[in-house]
């Protein structure tokens, strides 16, 4: 099988490829490697020699491919994808963008979640997969055992969402912000030193404009940003409005959608994404019984007790930076209501929120 990829050297596309390599998923395809930029160079080796790197935009070396496979980007696949198309070509496109998403012949892939989804559609025909938000994809792996069962009346997540998804130079920026923060109170961190003295240095640095702030346009270290993507007529940002529409999408009920709505906030972690989500059930249960519920969903997901020192240990960014763990704990009842419960998850954003469901879908499009 002839796999092109796309974006294999950006963010998302190289932690695509390291877990390829880990899985050992490039033994049984041919690969072929795609660039926007540097066509002709020597393509990288995973294991198999690849040759060139062929050019991204170029149609027909791309309808050569049975699949292709883009982290590039949603402008890249807008530009590509329709003329590809057009061209004639009936291979399957696995997409880590959102251009896609939403279009009737696009399912959003997240296997642990939509396996049936995924199934149903490969049957009808679809060729076209996309991989999902992160912070919807997070979401539903951690609580997934409550949505297949059909227990959620409806979620509200609020996020704590971590540098990277905004992007490479993002994450650079917010440990330059850490670094100007702290060199401009460095000599003055001593015991001794007046704390509130301390604190309004910081507190220029932060309002300064020699802060670095070329791509937040706003401190994010020592602080937050409390607006992702951009606004839609509903007072949502975009970030927010996808919750309910690809949360629906993935479990394959868009007719007849559970509400998930709430804010999305960018704080200053590295690369995971945290949600504290309220969840209104549609019966009591004891906290005992959704545990276990959220429990069997699948593999990744792991529910931490609702104390603090397994709280603080396991349910943190620190924690789960670079894992396919799912942790999700805090889950209690909530004063309004036996059936209103709360729950606190974080996933790496770049892992099950962004590569792992594309590599999947690779596998599962292989094994066809
Ligand atoms: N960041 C995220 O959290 C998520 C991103 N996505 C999707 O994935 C897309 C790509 O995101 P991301 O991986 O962050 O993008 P990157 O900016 O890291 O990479 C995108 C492309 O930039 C080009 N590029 C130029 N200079 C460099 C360089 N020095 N190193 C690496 N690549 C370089 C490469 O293309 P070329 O070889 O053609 O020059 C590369 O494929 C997004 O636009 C989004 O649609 C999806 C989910 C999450
Ligand atoms: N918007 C996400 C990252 C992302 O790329 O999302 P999407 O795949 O839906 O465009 C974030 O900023 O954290």
């Amino acid at each position: 099988m002839k796999v092109g990829f796309v974006g294999w050297r950006g963010m998302v596309g190289s932690v695509l490829m390291g877990r390829m390599v880990d899985e050992n998923d490039f033994a049984d395809i041919d690969p072929v490697f795609f660039t926007t930029s540097q066509a002709g160079k020597a393509a990288p080796n995973f294991g198999k020699d690849a040759g060139v790197l062929l050019d991204g935009n170029d149609v027909a070396e791309l309808a050569k491919m049975d699949v292709v496979l883009t982290c590039q980007g949603g402008d890249y696949t807008k530009a590509v994808y329709p003329k590809l198309r057009e061209s004639g070509w009936n291979g399957y496109w696995i997409d880590a963008a959102s251009a896609l998403r939403m279009e009737d012949d696009a399912v959003i892939v997240l296997d642990p979640v939509n396996r049936d989804v995924i199934d149903a559609s490969l049957k009808n025909g679809v060729k076209t997969f996309a991989g999902g938000n992160c912070t919807v994809s997070l979401m539903l792996l951690a609580l997934g055992g409550l949505f297949e069962q059909d227990l959620v009346e409806w979620a509200s997540p609020h996020t704590y969402q971590a540098a990277s998804g905004a992007g490479a130079k993002n994450m650079k920026e917010l440990i330059a912000q850490m670094g100007a923060i702290h060199a401009s109170v460095a000599d003055q961190l001593d015991p001794a030193a007046a704390i509130l003295e301390v604190d309004k240095k910081v507190s220029e640095t932060l309002r300064s404009d020699a802060l670095p702030q070329a791509e937040f346009g706003a401190a994010l270290a020592g602080s937050l940003i409390p607006w992702i993507d951009v606004p839609m007529p509903s007072g949502q940002t975009k970030e927010e409005w996808k919750a309910q529409v690809e949360a629906n999408k993935i479990l394959g009920q868009s007719e007849n959608p559970v509400p998930v709505d709430g804010l999305c906030v960018r704080i200053g972690a590295m690369r995971c994404h945290s949600q504290a989500i309220t969840l209104k059930l549609k019966k009591d249960l004891p906290i005992s019984e959704i545990e276990a519920i959220l429990a069997a969903h699948n593999q990744w997901v792991k529910v931490i007790p609702n104390d603090r020192e397994a709280s603080v240990k396991a349910l943190s960014p620190a924690a789960v930076n670079g894992s396919l763990d799912i942790p999700v704990g805090r889950i209690r009842k909530l004063a309004m209501g036996p059936e209103y419960i709360s729950a606190f998850t974080v996933g790496d954003q770049l892992l099950w929120g962004a590569a792992e469901p594309l590599r999947r879908m690779l596998n599962i499009i292989k094994a066809l």
